[in-house]
């Protein structure tokens, strides 16, 4: 058995940053509601905008105690977070399918998903993504550290200072190669599926403006944030 020894910063870090992660889960839970009542179209879709607006105030928080995010250049903060709100948005959704429930609930929540009201074309790629994250089976530590990954991107639009970024994402990638020895000793490549799935992640964030259009409401409302984040309407 590897034995993994972490620095006491890296163990600072950890802390820190599983601390946010469970401070700032989604308030109401959305699966729930989901396998409580069939919801029309429309409905689903206020749905979405109503959690997703919420996820990114609750991205927002998380974000601020990212150690060394609130040192970054500000109008490198906002770019970070415009850049990986889809992402983030994206991994929550399918730590929230993956998540354990009782017997026959998950496939309940999944039909529900298929005929929420999102275009078909949009459903394969976006359930080839749950499907991949789900086999990974992630402790917590590295769901939480592969949201900081995300957010701590440095070749995202508009980042100036790509090196500052790069120094604090590079903290986060020493942290989670020891955190996937430790959890998946058997897997020697665990890390390097895990990093692959960020490049899937980003792959479906690039379809996100023609999801949204793709509902078949009569009108694509969304909250103003909604608007700033995802730049629609
Ligand atoms: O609310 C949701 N996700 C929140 C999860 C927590 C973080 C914030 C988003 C949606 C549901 C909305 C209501 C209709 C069913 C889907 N959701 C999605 C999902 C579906 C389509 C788009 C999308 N984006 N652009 N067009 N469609 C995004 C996410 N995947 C989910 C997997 C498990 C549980 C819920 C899931």
């Amino acid at each position: 058995k590897k034995k993994v020894s972490f620095t006491k910063e890296q163990q600072a870090l950890m802390k820190v940053i599983i601390d946010a992660y469970n401070k700032h889960q989604i308030p109401q839970d959305v699966a729930k509601k989901l396998l409580q009542d069939k919801y029309s179209t429309e409905e689903n879709f206020l749905l979405l905008t109503e959690m997703a607006t919420s996820q990114v105030q609750v991205l927002v928080e998380f974000t601020k105690n990212i150690p060394g995010f609130l040192s970054l250049d500000r109008e490198d903060q906002i770019a970070l977070l415009k850049g990986s709100a889809v992402e983030a948005m994206f991994l929550r959704s399918a730590q929230a399918l993956n998540k354990k429930m009782p017997i026959g609930h998950t496939e309940v929540l999944e039909e529900r998903i298929r005929k929420s009201g999102i275009s078909e074309e949009f459903i394969k790629p976006m359930f080839n993504f749950y499907k991949s994250i789900g086999e990974l089976h992630m402790v917590l530590e590295e769901q939480a550290l592969l949201t900081t990954i995300t957010i701590l991107t440095p070749d995202r639009p508009y980042v100036k200072d790509q090196p500052a970024v790069e120094r604090l994402q590079e903290t986060a990638l020493d942290l989670l190669r020891k955190m996937c020895v430790l959890h998946h000793p058997q897997e020697p490549q665990y890390f390097a599926r895990l990093l692959g799935r960020l490049t899937e992640l980003r792959t479906l964030s690039h379809y996100h403006a023609e999801m949204l259009a793709s509902w078949r409401v009569n009108d694509h409302k969304f909250t103003p944030l909604l608007c700033e984040i995802w730049d629609v309407q």
